[in-house]
């Protein structure tokens, strides 16, 4: 950057939080990151390392961690906010005394709150309400970014200020920031995509091939986008880094924390101990309960999300739900091509059935 030195403070002292730190400070930035845990703090801060979440990569030295929200706070021109979001709305509570309207606020968060339903950038709106805040999401591993492998990402945001700023503060030769306006839709996809790498995760324990993990994900992004256009997204964005790019890597990556809980299930591991061995936040398990419950509610059809509900929280043996998705009713590829209801009254058609008598046993294809 050729401008006067920015000041960039993190919240988050996790795998995210500390990638994104090292990406500002390699470009020039003055960042503080805070965290609660002081013994992380005291390592950042003498070793330049964070054990607990990202230990194999150094951090880059301009980066000082602090427990102390004033400190990290003060001056900060940019805030990324990268915790999980079962703890947000409260780390957003605990820092909102030193926030400022200038300020640009940015949620890297995927995931939706319990409560509320609302996605992180609406928590911020809600209990914060100043004007420049935006989502970051896309296909982002952590420790590939601390590795400096060439990674991109979507910047969200209605306000082409913060849109800008984060393209300049972030963008490096390691990391490029690409631009949306359409917040609603990249924050979606981001905390969508973590529901099919738990089942992603799942299929390749099971032993099933490329041809079924290929299937998973577009049939995940037909799902996705479904749900997105009955909350009022655009589905256009699914085709970007925000939905099919994060959906690709965290449905084939072991990297993924979403897709290890997968695969610990499909070898035979609970629910409970997937998560605890696990010790890091995956946010598609609380994420595919509050979907199902919505999409059930404004009936919008799920059947891959409601499938993976079912195996995990009712005991249905996984082979068992993938079998039964397999045989239910016919169903149109890409459905804003050719719409769903039009295959199935063809068939009805042909077959001469009623639509009450079409139910059939297992549930509609996907
Ligand atoms: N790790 C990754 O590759 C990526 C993660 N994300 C998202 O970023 C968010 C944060 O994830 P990670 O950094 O990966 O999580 P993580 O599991 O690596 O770390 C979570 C951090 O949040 C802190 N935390 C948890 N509860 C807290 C509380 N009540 N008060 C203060 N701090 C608290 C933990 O101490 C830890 O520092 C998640 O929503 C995740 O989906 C987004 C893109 C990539
Ligand atoms: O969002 C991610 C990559 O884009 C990280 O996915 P996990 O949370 O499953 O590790």
């Amino acid at each position: 950057m050729s401008e006067q030195q920015i000041n960039v403070a993190v919240l988050g002292g996790g795998s995210f939080g500390t990638a994104l730190a090292s990406i500002a400070a390699d470009n020039g930035a003055r960042v503080r990151q805070w965290m609660r845990d002081g013994e992380l703090v005291d390592q950042i801060n003498s070793t330049h390392r964070n054990g607990r979440y990202l230990p194999a990569y150094a951090i880059n030295p301009a980066v000082t961690a602090s427990t102390d929200m004033a400190t990290v706070l003060e001056d900060a021109e940019l805030v990324l906010i990268a915790i999980p979001s079962k703890a947000f709305r409260s780390v957003v509570q605990a820092a909102r005394p030193w926030l400022k309207p200038e300020q640009i606020l940015v949620s890297t968060t995927k995931g939706i709150e319990q409560e509320s339903f609302l996605l992180m950038s609406e928590v911020l709106d809600q209990e914060i309400g100043f004007p420049h805040v935006g989502v970051i999401a896309g296909p982002n591993l952590a420790s590939e970014i601390a590795d400096k492998q060439l990674t991109a990402t979507v910047i969200a945001s209605h306000d082409p200020l913060t849109r800008t700023r984060v393209q300049q503060v972030l963008g490096c030769r390691y990391f490029r920031v690409y631009a949306s306006d359409d917040r609603h839709g990249v924050e979606l996809g981001g905390a969508l995509k973590n529901i099919y790498a738990i089942a992603a995760g799942m299929a390749a324990a099971l032993g099933m091939g490329e041809n079924t993990r290929s299937m998973l994900m577009t049939r995940a992004l037909a799902e996705m986008s479904r749900f997105a256009v009955a909350q009022g997204a655009n589905p256009m964005t699914f085709l970007g880094l925000a939905g099919v790019g994060d959906l690709i890597v965290t449905c084939s990556s072991n990297l993924s924390r979403n897709y290890r809980v997968g695969y610990a299930l499909g070898q035979g591991q609970t629910l409970e101990q997937a998560v605890d061995s696990l010790g890091q936040v995956a946010e598609g398990v609380n994420t595919v309960r509050l979907v199902c419950d919505k999409a059930r509610n404004s009936g919008v059809y799920m059947p891959l999300a409601e499938g993976l509900y079912h195996v995990l929280f009712d005991n249905v043996p996984p082979k068992d739900m993938a079998l039964s998705l397999m045989m239910g009713e016919q169903s149109s590829d890409v459905e804003f091509v050719l719409p769903r209801e039009a295959v199935q009254q063809a068939h009805r058609n042909s077959t001469g059935t009623s639509s009450d008598e079409s139910g059939g046993d297992g549930p509609e294809r996907t």
